[in-house]
């Protein structure tokens, strides 16, 4: 492990065999963790499948336990996502720096050769996708309490990334996979700053294809315009999930009940928020919270992005330091509004990890989606074909 500045020069040896031209490139990365390959190697015992927790869009990730015997996540990038060594170390210190209880901690980074790989905090109850929407991991027992804890840390993590770091940061990526929860299960959002570390033609490919489209924004997804307000929308997604305790897309419900955001909406107008709350909870649960909760969700899901509230906004919501005012809350922007959506079910073999087989996004804004879709519960393999009325219109 060589720390730098601290240890640099003194690891300038042959213990960790890295060229002088290397060391010099790195010179001036400050307070960065550089770990060597064979030191993540040995950790992860030979990158063993047995110690692979995830494969995202970015790698695949493994559980590995380093030198003083601490736990890490450890992130393969893939070969795509081969940053030049300075660039990709300028950007590590960047995220590196950024600490706060509801973001996932990065402890440093390998970049050896064609190795990329970023070494994180270990979180001990995986993601909020894996435990609460697919309920397969420890069968953790989200109460409300903990579920409110859970959406107040995420908000405030967020309003951090948005509001306090400089230059601020837009995760793009919010969603149940990226909200991992640690031993007390305390929410943790990963995967902020990623973005940067990719270079700029390489296009992100999700492993969960489907529901990430049920997080994305509409002014981001059909015209790519993106700012902390499509941020603030998917969270708004992943707010109503956390008290519905189901994914925003399953295919397998009957088909007024397939979309979350929808359904919500119709809801809320009937008056009748109260009936979506997860029955996991039988009806141990503060209702004007719960439904204060879903009207929260609305409103950061607003098709203008102009009357999304601001993060810390809406973590003043969530405590109930500020009001909200019903009359505020509108239809809320559905991406089914802009595109005709139809989506074939075939057999419902949910199987345990996803697997993409294509995506694309073409530049006359319609999206072909062809993937056999994630654990979640109720989601089966699916086609998804999305032809953008809008973009046709244009
Ligand atoms: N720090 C961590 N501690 C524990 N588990 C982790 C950690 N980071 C990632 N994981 C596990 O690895 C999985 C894959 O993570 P990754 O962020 O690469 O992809 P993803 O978010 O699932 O998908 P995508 O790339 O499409 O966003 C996570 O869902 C989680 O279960």
């Amino acid at each position: 492990m060589t720390c730098f500045p601290s240890l640099f020069g003194r690891k300038l040896d042959s213990a960790t065999q890295r060229s002088a031209e290397l060391d010099d490139e790195l010179s001036g990365i400050h307070n960065v963790t550089f770990y060597t390959y064979k030191e993540l190697r040995i950790a992860t015992d030979d990158f063993s499948p047995t110690n692979k927790i995830g494969e995202g869009g970015f790698g695949s990730v493994y559980k590995g336990k380093l030198k003083r015997g601490q736990m890490a996540a450890i992130k393969v990038l893939s070969s795509e996502s081969r940053q030049g060594v300075k660039e990709f170390s300028t950007e590590i210190q960047v995220i590196s720096e950024i600490v706060h209880e509801n973001l996932v901690k990065l402890y440093g980074c390998c970049v050896e050769g064609n190795h990329r790989i970023l070494v994180y905090n270990y979180l001990e109850n995986s993601s909020l996708e894996k435990t609460l929407l697919a309920r397969g991991h420890n069968n953790i027992q989200f109460s409300w309490r903990t579920r409110t804890k859970i959406c107040i840390g995420v908000a405030r993590g967020l309003a951090y990334l948005h509001e306090e770091v400089r230059p601020h940061i837009v995760h793009r990526d919010i969603k149940a996979s990226n909200i991992l929860l640690d031993k007390d299960l305390t929410p943790k959002i990963s995967d902020f700053g990623l973005a940067k570390l990719i270079p700029p033609n390489m296009t992100h490919v999700s492993t969960r294809v489907a529901g990430t489209i049920g997080y994305l924004a509409p002014e981001y997804a059909i015209r790519g315009q993106l700012t902390r307000k499509a941020d603030i929308y998917s969270f708004g997604v992943l707010l109503i999930e956390i008290v519905c305790g189901r994914c925003n897309t399953n295919t397998r419900l009957p088909i007024e009940e397939q979309f979350l955001l929808e359904r919500t909406w119709e809801l809320y107008e009937r008056r009748e928020l109260v009936g979506l709350v997860d029955t996991e909870l039988n009806g141990n649960f503060d209702a004007e919270q719960a439904c204060r909760f879903l009207k929260i969700g609305l409103l950061c899901t607003q098709d203008s992005p102009k009357l999304r509230p601001s993060m810390s906004t809406v973590v003043k919501m969530l405590t109930g330091e500020i009001d909200i005012d019903d009359n505020s809350i509108t239809k809320p922007g559905l991406i089914s509004d802009f595109m005709d959506l139809k989506v074939r079910s075939n057999t419902p073999k949910a199987k345990p990890e996803s697997i993409p087989t294509s995506y694309n996004y073409a530049s006359s804004g319609s999206y072909n989606l062809d993937a056999t879709s994630s654990t979640s519960a109720g989601s089966s393999q699916a086609t998804m074909t999305f032809t953008s009325a809008y973009a046709r219109s244009m």
